[in-house]
């Protein structure tokens, strides 16, 4: 039985879903679990013991997760790329029409109108809530992954110029690339942050980044708090430097200023998005837990393999010359025959799958803790095939 922590909500149908082999135990309590399901709660360090095979992120950041130490403890970590960017996206549009035009105030007014003339009056009034529009207006993106190159694609199609920062070359004609902050800063009516929050994104728009901003530029950050330093910000807004900030992540020297709106982090918080979201993580939880292959991970590379035999290793190493020969070279010397294997490297790191011909259970097990024994060799799994002959006992 795998016990899989939940520190964010995680729907009774879909654990029933995961579970109709019931091989999976569910709760918000468990202290050292096997695996854990998370949205963007904080995952305490603590919970990374001996015991955690795996983190699944349902959606795409993952500062709240220390990927390091997990990879330190042979701890598996993957998101679901994409799940949300067209929640994300449609948020993101609302937010940009919603800045140009007082549609909440004029809406407001009308409902404080009395008596039986009410369009007429309405109309009377409606001069106090003139507009803008996007069409013709400069719009600068930061971070053009899933949900950037779709905020740059609608936003082209609605008539502005799209303006993108990204660091590698990216053949699109829907906008234009610059690869200087500053440039896009300078030429931007909109600035769009939709980068994840890294040691590079971290205070990115400081004093510097806000002095280079024209003081009609309203900044809109859908990525992460930490990647605008509020000093920098509350200054800028105070002098002048931009006009205005809307961000989906509130803190309290934010709070009641009447340049800046917040959001609770809603971005991805339409049904679908987490629907989807949490059924890619259960798929990829369970997949890893029962099969060993490996989807979406951030830090294991990707492996797939049919699992036909009626044992297979999984073995996560430190990438070194000759490592894979020694650990071979074990296995055959209990004549144990490997019926196939998949293996791949990821940033120094090997996760090896390897099915063996064997069901000698006792046998099997003088191997792995040979195996166990080998320095670089962080960690091992032995499974059982779910669909092989009932004899074998884990
Ligand atoms: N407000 C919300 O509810 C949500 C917020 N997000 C945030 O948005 C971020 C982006 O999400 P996706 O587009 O789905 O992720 P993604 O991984 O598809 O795209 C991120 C892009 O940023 C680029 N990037 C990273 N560091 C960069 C740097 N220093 N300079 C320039 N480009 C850089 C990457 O190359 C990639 O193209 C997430 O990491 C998360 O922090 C994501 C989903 C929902
Ligand atoms: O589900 C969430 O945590 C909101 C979405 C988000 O911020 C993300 O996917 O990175």
């Amino acid at each position: 039985m795998y016990q899989i922590l939940t520190l964010d909500e995680l729907s009774l149908r879909l654990q029933r879903r995961l579970n109709r082999v019931e091989r999976f135990e569910f709760s918000a309590d468990f202290t050292r679990p096997g695996a854990i399901f998370v949205r963007s709660a904080q995952v305490p360090d603590q919970l990374i013991t001996e015991n955690l095979l795996v983190v699944g992120r349902a959606g795409i950041g993952i500062n709240n997760i220390n990927v390091k130490a997990c990879t330190r403890n042979g701890t598996m970590v993957f998101n679901t790329p994409g799940v949300n960017a067209n929640a994300v996206k449609e948020l993101v549009l609302t937010s940009l029409l919603n800045s140009v035009r007082p549609i909440e105030k004029a809406a407001d007014a009308v409902q404080n109108l009395t008596g039986e003339n009410i369009l007429e009056q309405a109309e009377q009034i409606r001069n106090h809530y003139i507009g803008g529009e996007l069409i013709g207006k400069s719009i600068g993106i930061l971070g053009l992954g899933a949900i950037g190159e779709q905020v740059a694609r609608a936003c082209f199609n609605l008539g502005m110029d799209v303006i993108g920062y990204a660091r590698q070359p990216r053949n699109q004609n829907y906008f234009e690339q610059v690869y200087a902050l500053k440039d896009l800063l300078s030429r931007s009516d909109f600035v769009i942050i939709l980068l994840p929050l890294t040691d590079e994104t971290k205070g990115m728009f400081n004093s510097e980044a806000f002095s280079s901003m024209r003081k009609e530029t309203i900044l809109f950050n859908f990525g992460r708090g930490e990647i605008v330093n509020n000093a920098a910000l509350l200054s800028a807004l105070a002098n002048e430097q931009i006009q205005g900030y809307v961000s989906d992540f509130p803190s309290r020297e934010l709070l009641q200023n009447p340049k800046i709106k917040l959001l609770p982090h809603m971005g991805g918080t339409t049904g679908k998005a987490l629907q989807d979201g949490a059924m890619a993580a259960m798929r990829n939880m369970r997949d890893f837990l029962i099969y060993g292959t490996v989807r979406q991970s951030v830090n294991f590379p990707d492996v797939f393999l049919p699992f036909t035999a009626p044992i297979r290793l999984t073995i996560f190493y430190v990438d070194q010359p000759k490592i894979f020969s020694e650990i071979s070279q074990k296995i055959s010397a209990h004549n144990i025959e490997i019926d196939i294997l998949a293996s791949e490297r990821y940033e120094g790191y090997v996760y090896t799958l390897i099915d063996l011909d064997e069901a000698d259970l006792p046998k099997i097990r003088k191997v792995t803790n040979e195996l166990d024994q080998i320095p670089a060799v962080i960690r091992l799994r032995l499974l059982k095939n779910p669909n092989w002959a009932p004899t074998i006992y884990l």
